[in-house]
């Protein structure tokens, strides 16, 4: 925990740099209702940045944050860590548990933050409710592998991009949600931002 404040310390730059204006609300754009998500799911590929952005959201709106990876078998960890991609059937039970998490979490009226890969639609559609909002965390082959060699120390090494890339359906155009690019070049604040401008859950 203490880690993962000091690395977004790091990567969340002086907090007073304004988002550049070419990027503005064009590109974040939610598809959906309009109600206020009450689940907002933090996706993309291994390294794209999930568990930082979704731990910044989760602080700025006080709710409650899930980490996805916490969820997994010691099976599907074992699996990960020698390398070999997850199959479908690695995958049903671990969302099916995050999606029990959200409902447990929401029930009562509550919120949740939530960083899960959801990298196929037929993943999202366990986690998708009303009011689920998908933050898709997208960037070019190159971006995404410079910000997974930045990390250290998990059990997700930067040759498994391939297969999480070749395994992605990014979220089309029915899906609710918002997209951001790694290659914007944003610090986690200035993304968090978007997110929540675009959401309209600013402060
Ligand atoms: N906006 C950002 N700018 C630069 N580096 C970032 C940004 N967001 C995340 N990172 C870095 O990318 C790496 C992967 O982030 P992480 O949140 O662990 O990804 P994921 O949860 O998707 O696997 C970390 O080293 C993190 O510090
Ligand atoms: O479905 C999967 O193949 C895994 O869930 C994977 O997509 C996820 O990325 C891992 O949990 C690694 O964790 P990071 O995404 O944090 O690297």
């Amino acid at each position: 925990m203490q880690r993962m404040t000091d690395e977004r310390d790091s990567i969340r730059g002086a907090g007073t740099r304004s988002v550049p204006d070419h990027i503005g609300s064009a590109q974040c754009t939610a598809a959906g209702d309009d109600d206020k998500p009450m689940a907002i799911v933090v996706m993309g590929v291994c390294g794209s940045g999930k568990s930082v952005l979704g731990r910044e959201l989760a602080d700025s709106l006080e709710w409650p944050f899930v980490e996805g990876d916490d969820f997994h078998p010691p099976e599907n960890v074992g699996k990960m860590s020698a390398g070999v991609p997850l199959d479908d059937d690695d995958r049903w039970g671990w969302l099916r548990s995050l999606a029990a998490r959200m409902d447990d979490e929401t029930s009562g009226g509550g919120s949740v933050v939530m960083a899960c890969s959801a990298l196929k639609r037929s993943y999202r559609d366990i986690l998708r409710r009303p009011r689920t909002v998908f933050v898709y965390l997208d960037g070019s082959r190159d971006e995404l592998e410079r910000r997974l060699a930045a990390r250290t120390g998990h059990f997700m090494k930067k040759e498994m991009l391939d297969s999480q890339l070749a395994t992605l359906e990014p979220p089309d155009d029915g899906e609710r949600h918002l997209r951001i690019d790694a290659g914007w070049g944003l610090t986690v604040h200035e993304e968090a931002r978007l997110v929540l401008d675009g959401l309209g859950l600013s402060s």
